[in-house]
């Protein structure tokens, strides 16, 4: 049987406010791209956090990735797939792709497991935004950086550019060993939630 860590909406926020002073610092985003479903609630947290007086908020688009499904009908653990499914992207042709060129970007999800979907997350804005650039005729660096809640402490299968591990571009608000993280957002029972994670959560 897998370990399983509960985590509570509480310890979710306060992990956000805890990591925003180094994002703001050290990544500067001028925006975000939220990897759905569990990357959603992180990026809204932080958005709060990385409001500036005077400043608008940062924009956050979304993308989503799947990879996992449920292993059997009432346990919360699930097993990876074999590819990642794309359910939604940024629109190619439009202003949103165009928004990203020479911008700060940051990708925010909840967990990162085994990397495939922050390596494919990676690979896959990285190829779009340069098409774009091409396209526009642009001369204006992108850079991508990521922040997630947990990092498991695992051989991972993905792998993320190393530029990016080299220049400190990658922040995991705590790093845990290969158990399985149960969100707030997942649960059908808050309060046994709580309680879960009261008694033995991380
Ligand atoms: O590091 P990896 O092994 O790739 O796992 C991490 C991914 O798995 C989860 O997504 P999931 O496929 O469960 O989709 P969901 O967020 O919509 O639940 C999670 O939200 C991450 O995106
Ligand atoms: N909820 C949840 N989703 C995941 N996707 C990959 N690993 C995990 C995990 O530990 N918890």
């Amino acid at each position: 049987m897998v370990e399983k860590y509960y985590v509570t909406y509480n310890q979710v926020h306060k992990l956000c406010q805890e990591a925003a002073p180094r994002i703001l610092n050290d990544f500067k985003p001028n925006l975000m791209i939220a990897i759905g479903g569990g990357g959603y609630v992180p990026a809204r947290i932080l958005r709060s956090f990385l409001k500036q007086p005077g400043a608008p908020n940062i924009p956050i688009q979304a993308i989503g990735l799947s990879l996992y499904e449920q292993l059997s009908g009432n346990d919360p653990v699930e097993a990876p797939g074999t590819k990642v499914t794309r359910t939604q992207w940024l629109d190619l042709s439009s202003l949103e792709m165009s928004n990203l060129i020479g911008k700060n970007v940051l990708i925010v999800d909840e967990v990162d497991d085994t990397r495939t979907t922050l390596e494919y997350a990676v690979k896959e804005l990285e190829k779009d935004v340069e098409t774009a650039r091409k396209q526009q005729g642009r001369d204006e660096t992108t850079t991508f950086s990521i922040f997630v809640l947990h990092n498991k402490d695992k051989n991972k299968k993905g792998h993320l550019p190393a530029n990016m591990l080299d220049n400190n571009r990658y922040l995991a608000a705590v790093t845990v060993p290969d158990v399985w993280i149960c969100y707030p957002w997942e649960a059908t029972d808050i309060e046994e939630h709580d309680r879960l994670a009261a008694e033995r959560g991380i």
